[in-house]
């Protein structure tokens, strides 16, 4: 939802609503485009303001309306008819500024923020890219290399910072909304092409494509397999050799093939499920609800049951001879699905705990779960155990003999 009111008999308020980051649902989309209507045809009206309720200008898009059918108006067209106004909008931006929250803004003619206000760009840990043409501004406003660097990763910065780089045009300490609502006042009149971010031309710093191939490199060594970052570099690249419009056109081509990914999926899934976890911790009604009976459970219990019978079914894997060596079963965690390098895989993780705890452990949550068939401790590891649990590296080796040995 989106308010609307009209301030000293010329400025509009255009006020999102939707606690508690005022998110750019459907219905607060729908808000905006007719709140901008009737800012359009009320000739009291001479410049407007947006703004967010509770001290939170926007998180961006509704993250939970992705996995739905997108009703309600489209934010990129919402956006550029903002910017094409001939009356003045500025940005009042309070809390945050995220995402398709900045991507609004910086459809804004101007962007008033406070000095502890967060902006960025982070759809890129969502799996995501700016989708409502941040990829195609942000880089017109303050430069390619900026704009690489919180695109591709996502970070938030203070306003303060923002201020530095080019984002927002003013910061204050003290009620952003009322500056900014002066400020409206006082450029009425003031030419609005300049400000109009999408007609600006992209600067091309002169060794552009070193730069681009750079970042592209290091994107993929910082997030090996990561789809979205290296769709970022791309849209970047589209942004500086592209007409804006060719742009936005590559910016939603690319946006396409990550919104149904799986990275997509799996990473916002991953930032629900970390809240709702915490939340959980002392939500004594849940358990009352789920019928749970809370008892102890120490961060060990849950990890061993999970790793020791993923590492369990390893053995077994080896055992089968489906895997060469304990390398190939750590290569595919590591490379393939984000196990810490630094951890060296779960079989790695296994001979660091030391196989012996590791068997004691299965054989005690066995006893405890005697129907949970992934905690029956596999023969192989037994073998290994016995054979006074040698290092990993030596398991290969084990393995061949432990074959020959069974073949004669
Ligand atoms: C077109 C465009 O290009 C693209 C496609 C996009 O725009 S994609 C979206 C891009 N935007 C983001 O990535 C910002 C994600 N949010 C955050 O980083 C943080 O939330 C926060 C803004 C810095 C506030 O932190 P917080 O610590 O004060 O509170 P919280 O516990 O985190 O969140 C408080 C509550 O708000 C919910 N929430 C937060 N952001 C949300 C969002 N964007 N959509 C829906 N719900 C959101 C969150 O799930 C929690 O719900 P519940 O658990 O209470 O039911």
């Amino acid at each position: 939802m989106a308010s609307y009111s009209v301030l000293h008999g010329s400025v509009a308020l255009i006020t999102l609503q939707n606690p508690p980051v005022n998110a750019l649902s459907a219905a607060v989309r729908a808000g905006i485009t007719d709140a901008v209507q009737r800012t359009l045809k009320d000739p009291q009206v001479t410049s407007v303001v947006i703004c967010g309720q509770n001290g939170r200008f926007c998180g961006g898009a509704d993250i939970r309306e992705f996995g739905g059918s997108m009703s309600g108006p489209p934010l990129v067209p919402m956006i550029n008819a903002i910017e094409a106004m001939d009356k003045p909008v500025v940005a009042a931006i309070e809390g945050v500024a995220l995402g398709g929250g900045l991507e609004l803004a910086l459809g804004c003619h101007y962007r008033i923020a406070h000095r502890q206000a967060l902006v960025g760009l982070p759809e890129v840990t969502l799996g995501l890219l700016p989708a409502a043409g941040g990829s195609q501004r942000l880089p017109r406003l303050i430069g390619l290399p900026a704009a690489l660097d919180l695109i591709t990763t996502g970070k938030h910065i203070l306003a303060s910072e923002a201020l530095k780089l080019g984002i927002v045009d003013q910061v204050t300490d003290g009620n952003a909304l009322n500056m900014a609502v002066e400020f409206a006042r006082r450029i009425v009149g003031k030419p609005l092409d300049p400000r109009r971010i999408s007609t600006l031309p992209c600067p091309s710093p002169p060794d552009v494509d070193f730069l681009l191939d750079r970042v592209l490199a290091q994107v993929r060594k910082r997030a090996r397999g990561a789809l979205a970052p290296v769709a970022c570099v791309g849209a970047l690249r589209a942004a500086v050799f592209l007409p804006f419009a060719q742009g936005m056109e590559k910016e939603r081509e690319l946006m396409g093939a990550l919104f149904d990914s799986g990275q997509a999926r799996a990473l916002q899934y991953a930032f629900f499920s970390q809240r709702l976890v915490s939340q959980l911790e002392n939500h004594c009604c849940y358990w009352a609800r789920y019928g749970l009976v809370p008892r102890h459970i120490a961060p060990e219990e849950i990890l061993e049951r999970c790793l020791y019978a993923l590492t369990n079914e390893g053995f077994n894997i080896l055992q089968d001879g489906m895997a060469a060596g304990p390398e190939d079963i750590d290569a595919i965690y590591v490379f393939g699905y984000g196990w810490p390098r630094h951890r060296g895989g779960p079989m790695f993780h296994a001979g660091q705990v030391g196989l012996a705890r590791v068997l004691e452990k299965l054989e005690h949550y066995q006893h405890k779960h005697p129907d949970v068939p992934y905690l029956k401790p596999s023969p192989l590891l037994r073998r290994l155990v016995a054979a006074g649990s040698p290092a990993v590296q030596k398991w290969r080796e084990f393995l061949n003999k432990d074959r020959v040995h069974s073949q004669l």
